[in-house]
């Protein structure tokens, strides 16, 4: 294999761009032709993240300077909001280009719901109604031939990973879900915000945006699709202090099923996937477990309350939660075996 795909990142000088970067100087197929930033644009990249000092980097250039002719894929890492028309120029003047979103801007469907969670009218509904939910495992022969694929937030992906199964397999109420969430700081992007300071995250566990965080519609949205009715669900998300790392424990209540189906369920469903692992009996998923990996730790236990169930989910948020995410969607999109540039194990401890 030779590095003949060329990608472009936009927003490289943040935490998921930096990510994919690293990913991306792994990756035997891809070549990392633009990089892009905003407040940091001139710089090398060598100079916003000293990590990159020892390789070979396209300078930061503004999303307007770039050549979008020069490129086959991009990988996007915006703030949700200024992704929409970004995407839709570089669509309309280069229609073959592949464009894979890290952002929320084209996850939601409905855009009545996307207007009431993100405040404004979307801007790009053309490119919505074309545009495939990126959760891999499950929306796969979509995202083979998507040429927009929308990536999931962080919680989203371990939350879905965790549910699904089970709703499909109807061992569940969908209507009685209730997810408590926790991220790392870096889940909060790299731009200076007064709760991410050390000073006030470092010592601390501080639930935030409780009862109306933006991911709960996300999270409802595919429940629903796959429950095959509407279903609202209790997210509660909390800031602890780590960099990386998210783990997300749902608590759930059983119709008629046991635990030992739940599990079963999960196997089956994650039997054959290369980033999915169901925890064996008695292992509960901690955020070591796939710190810096593109894997997701899945484990169930028995509540003591009987008929009710409490199941871990446990990702990396810039790995599986977004740039390893998209680089394993990308690997579908140019049919490549779709672990490639993934095989990274967990840095542990
Ligand atoms: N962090 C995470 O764990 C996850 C993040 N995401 C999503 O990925 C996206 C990026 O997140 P993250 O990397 O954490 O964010 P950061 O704040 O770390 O990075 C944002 C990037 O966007 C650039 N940027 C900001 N405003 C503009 C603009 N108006 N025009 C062009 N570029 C701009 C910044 O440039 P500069 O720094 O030069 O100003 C920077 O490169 C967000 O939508 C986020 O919600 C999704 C899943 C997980
Ligand atoms: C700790 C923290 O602040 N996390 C972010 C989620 C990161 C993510 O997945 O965001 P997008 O949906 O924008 O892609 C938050 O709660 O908004």
């Amino acid at each position: 294999m030779s590095k003949d795909i060329r990608i472009g990142v936009l927003g490289a000088s943040g935490y998921t761009g930096a990510d994919l970067v690293r990913l991306a100087l792994a990756h035997p197929s891809m070549q990392i032709a633009t990089l892009t930033a905003n407040s940091q644009a001139g710089k090398r990249m060598a100079e916003v993240f000293p990590q990159f000092g020892f390789v070979d980097l396209p300078d930061l250039i503004t999303t307007e300077e770039a050549d979008w002719s020069l490129v086959d894929a991009v990988f996007c890492g915006l703030p949700h909001g200024t992704t929409q028309e970004i995407a839709r120029t570089v669509l309309a003047d280069h229609p073959g280009i592949k464009f894979i979103d890290m952002s929320a801007d084209f996850r939601l469907r409905d855009p009545e719901v996307y207007k009431t969670w993100y405040g404004h009218d979307h801007l790009a509904m053309d490119l919505q109604a074309e545009a495939v939910y990126g959760l891999t495992e499950h929306y796969r022969t979509a995202i083979r031939d998507a040429r927009l694929v929308a990536c999931p937030g962080c919680y989203p992906t371990a939350t879905l990973l965790s549910l699904l199964p089970l709703v499909a397999a109807g061992l569940i109420d969908p209507s009685e879900i209730v997810v408590d969430a926790k991220s790392g700081v870096t889940g909060a992007g790299r731009s200076l915000k007064q709760n991410i300071l050390f000073s006030e995250a470092g010592e601390g566990l501080s639930p935030y945006a409780v009862g109306k965080h933006r991911h709960a519609p996300e999270i409802e949205q595919e429940i629903s699709k796959v429950a095959g009715t509407d279903v609202i669900v209790s997210f509660t998300p909390h800031l602890i202090p780590m960099s990386r790392g998210e783990l997300c424990t749902s608590y759930l209540r059983m119709t008629g099923a046991t635990v030992d189906d739940l599990r079963a369920a999960f196997v089956d469903a994650y039997r054959d996937e290369p980033f999915v692992h169901v925890a064996p009996e008695g292992v509960l998923p901690q955020t070591q477990n796939v710190r810096g990996s593109n894997y997701c730790q899945i484990g169930v236990v028995a509540d003591r309350v009987p008929g009710r169930a409490i199941v871990i989910s446990v990702i990396d948020n810039l790995v599986k939660g977004s740039a390893g995410q998209a680089v394993q969607n990308f690997n579908l999109m140019y049919d490549l075996d779709e672990t490639t540039g993934l095989t990274q194990q967990a840095l542990f401890p």
